[in-house]
């Protein structure tokens, strides 16, 4: 594996004046619902600096929901989050992303036809400087910017080990791979907190290591603050520090993987107990 990256180059968001173990991110009394569907009720939890934290819950539970309220996509009803310090309802995806929230999605959202390089390439557009026009005149500084951002991607390239498919159109390649290429173009906008939508999903035992791998490095190397749902609670219990756990849209169990597996409420709701 080629270690001769140093983690501290890739992190412009890590650096945000909050230390190791301090709330990064809180959510606040948040409720969301589309219609007369509740999809999220009166949920509350934090998220602290350089720890990886799942999210989990039988399906529909409202975990999806709650990555979209984070990143900026939905904006509850009722509740607020506070990222960094800064308490807001509404804001929109893209200033999430500039303000270092980077996230994967549950069915893989990479451009199909173009290639590994180029698609990593794309994580970096919120950090992009220089406008369209210095870029199409490939005036100096524009030249110089473009040749950092193309030196970081290769950097995270070599973290991801992905070297031998840089070429190749994404669509070409196995599922695992392409979930690895979509964390590459997250890891690309330097997030301090990345959300990850079931990494694993699709996976088979093999690829479910590598990325296990690959999300504890990125935590531990790059100092990274992680947010992931997941459905295979092997990993969950083996990856995560804090283990929040919905159902129905309420929060049911909050706590070490330990805590939460012996939670009764959670045990009740994984064997479908049904509700009173
Ligand atoms: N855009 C939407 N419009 C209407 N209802 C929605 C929408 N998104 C989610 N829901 C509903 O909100 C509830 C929570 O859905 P959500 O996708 O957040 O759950 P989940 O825990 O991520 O489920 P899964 O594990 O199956 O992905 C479900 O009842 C779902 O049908």
């Amino acid at each position: 594996m080629n270690r001769a990256v140093d983690p501290r180059d890739l992190q412009v968001h890590a650096d945000d004046g909050i230390a190791k173990g301090d709330v990064l991110l809180e959510v606040n009394n948040v409720s969301l619902r589309f219609g007369g569907v509740k999809a999220i009720t009166d949920i509350s939890f934090d998220i602290l600096k350089g720890e990886i934290r799942a999210i989990i819950g039988p399906n529909g539970a409202g975990k999806t929901s709650m990555l979209n309220v984070i990143n900026g996509f939905y904006t509850p009803q009722e509740g607020t989050i506070t990222f960094r310090g800064v308490e807001r309802r509404a804001m929109r995806t893209t200033d999430a992303a500039r303000q270092g929230i980077a996230r994967t999605f549950q069915n893989i959202a990479l451009f199909k036809g173009m290639t590994t390089l180029d698609n990593i390439m794309t994580g970096r557009i919120t950090l992009q400087t220089s406008n369209i026009f210095s870029q199409a005149l490939w005036f100096g500084p524009a030249v110089r910017e473009e040749i950092a951002h193309r030196q970081r991607v290769e950097e995270i390239i070599d973290f991801l080990e992905i070297q031998h498919i840089r070429k190749v159109p994404v669509g070409r390649l196995p599922y695992g791979l392409q979930k690895r290429v979509e964390l590459g173009r997250a890891l690309a906008a330097e997030p301090s907190l990345l959300l990850l939508d079931e990494p694993m999903a699709g996976m088979n035992l093999e690829e479910k290591e590598d990325m296990s791998r690959f999300i504890l490095d990125v935590n531990s190397q790059f100092g990274t603050t992680i947010a992931l749902i997941e459905h295979d609670m092997g990993v969950v219990m083996d990856i995560s520090d804090r283990v929040v756990v919905l159902d129905y849209g309420r929060k049911i169990g909050d706590g070490t993987p330990d805590e939460v597996s012996k939670n009764q409420d959670v045990i009740d709701a994984y064997l479908g107990v049904p509700h009173e």
